[in-house]
């Protein structure tokens, strides 16, 4: 029998009562009623829903080879974007092939090597925020940099630059084209065989296609002109290049840079709302980073390890709120069985991100930001997803976040400009795919003038030529012993 749930209606099951914003409510809601594993129908789609952290990892880890597909999104993968969104192909050989182009530059060594993007761009970003609040365009600008750098040798300066702002619009457009229910096609995928006359979304897809394409191709060729290494001459001198066209490995790269921005954006932004909500723990967070850095330098990667709050900080970070808080589905690819219930073969599966963060069983007063809950323990958080299918920029983000968090920190009394704490209830965030705080306002106060004297006189002595800077993340890698392709 399948897991338990709503009861359905014949036909069209629960599509009635599928959630069209901020679905992870009505997610959590039928888990606490009908326990960790739920099934709805929604449509003639079977979903699944789970609600806690062992069942998700019983199946969507260990069950990995037949968990880790994605469901069909006709109007949004396969004719937006040609069956080329690495994040939305199905699982087998082909994304395996996908998967090995970019597993050198995204392992735990090389990601390692990446520090000095990370480090320049986090002076930025605590040099114009002495002259500016508006974190969410700092934090944005701050993670594409990062990004960008990477994989295609350029900075994001200005956060204007005209591929940062394409990019937002072919994330407003896959948006679009990939709502539920909204596309026919979605729900009769044979109507794509029809004459073009009679298919009107066929138009939009081709449109928004060629917005897409254009911007990755010419992002790939500006990038193997550039002089210095980056992810697209190194993908493009891989072996796994001879099976793949310059088209295939041009959308590889940017949808790997795409999903480095809003993601890692998004996460600070909450770790700002936490600091206005939940001020108590600032201080010890503050008196661990005086003690062990103090006031005359900035804190650097290499103290990380030496501060063990900081850490706790962002762990909780993770934990406190999820970007994607309804979790990012996966897809079964066989029939599985688990403790008596069936999971049918083409299942959509939904790790509820919302309800494992705020399992009363795990986290006393879950709503609450105390990294307390994270000094000298090991719990769970599963901020990057599943199986096969866990978030391939994971080292690059915490690396990214943390090294943020903590100069933060270390700079500024972060605080709500009308000195309310805000309360946190589900309506302070957005309802999309990606849930961020609503607009808030937020005061970066230096913590002294010798405080704004380090962070100015940091950004004055960086390096911030971004050749120079990859020079040195190759040579990083050599000397850890890897073998960069280009
Ligand atoms: C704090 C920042 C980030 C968070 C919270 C995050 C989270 C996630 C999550 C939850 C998934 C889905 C995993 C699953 O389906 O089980 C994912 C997938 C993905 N992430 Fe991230 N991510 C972050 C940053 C990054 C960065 C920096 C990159 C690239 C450099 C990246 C690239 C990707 C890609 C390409 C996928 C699709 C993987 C696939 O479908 O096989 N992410 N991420």
């Amino acid at each position: 029998k399948l897991p338990p749930g709503p009861p359905r209606l014949p036909l069209i099951g629960n599509l009635h009562q599928a959630p069209k914003d901020a679905p992870w409510v009505t997610f959590s809601k039928w888990i606490e009623e009908y326990g960790p594993l739920v099934s709805v129908d929604f449509g003639g789609t079977n979903v699944i829903l789970i609600g806690d952290f062992d069942t998700a990892r019983d199946l969507m880890d260990k069950r990995a080879n037949i968990y880790s597909s994605r469901p069909r999104m006709v109007m949004g993968g396969e004719l937006t974007c040609r069956g080329m969104h690495i994040m939305l192909r199905p699982f087998g050989e082909e994304f395996l092939l996908h998967q090995r182009l970019e597993a050198t530059v995204i392992s735990p060594r090389a990601s390692g090597c990446y520090t000095p993007l990370q480090d320049l761009e986090s002076k930025v970003l605590l040099k114009n925020l002495l002259s500016t609040n508006d974190f969410p365009k700092q934090y944005e600008r701050f993670s594409a940099s990062i990004v960008y750098a990477l994989v295609y040798g350029f900075r994001i300066e200005t956060g204007e630059e005209w591929q940062l702002l394409t990019a937002h619009e072919v994330l407003k457009n896959f948006t679009y084209a990939g709502q539920v229910g909204a596309w026919i096609v979605d729900a009769i995928p044979a109507l794509e065989y029809l004459p073009t006359p009679l298919k009107p979304w066929k138009k939009v897809a081709d449109r928004f296609f060629m917005i897409e394409n254009d911007l990755h191709m010419t992002n790939l060729n500006d990038a193997l002109n550039r002089k210095s290494w980056n992810w697209s001459k190194d993908f493009m001198n891989s072996k796994e290049k001879k099976e793949l066209s310059d088209t295939e490995v041009a959308w590889d790269l940017g949808i790997l840079c795409d999903a480095g921005v809003e993601t890692t954006n998004v996460t600070l932004q909450h770790f700002t709302l936490a600091c206005c909500a939940y001020p108590d723990w600032i201080s010890k967070a503050q008196t661990e980073l005086d003690s062990i850095v103090g006031p005359d330098r900035l804190p650097t990667v290499e103290d990380l390890e030496k501060l063990p709050y900081i850490q706790a900080v962002v762990e909780e970070n993770f934990r406190w709120r999820h970007i994607v808080p309804s979790g990012i589905p996966h897809a079964t690819t066989q029939d599985d069985f688990y403790k008596g219930f069936w999971i049918p073969k083409g299942s959509t599966i939904i790790p509820c991100f919302l309800s494992m963060r705020t399992d009363g069983k795990l986290f006393d007063a879950p709503w609450e930001f105390r990294p307390e809950r994270w000094i000298g323990k090991q719990q769970q958080v599963n901020n990057w997803g599943y199986g096969r299918r866990v978030c391939p920029g994971r080292f690059i983000a915490r690396n990214s976040v943390a090294i943020a968090i903590a100069r933060l920190l270390w700079a500024f009394n972060i605080k709500p400009k009308n000195g309310k704490k805000p309360l946190i209830e589900e309506n302070v965030f957005t309802t999309g795919f990606v849930s961020a705080p609503k607009p808030f306002d937020v005061v970066f106060e230096p913590r002294s003038a010798q405080h704004r004297k380090v962070v100015e006189e940091s950004f004055d002595a960086t390096e911030k030529d971004v050749s120079v800077l990859l020079d040195d993340v190759r040579k990083r890698q050599v000397a850890v012993g890897l073998n960069p392709r280009a």
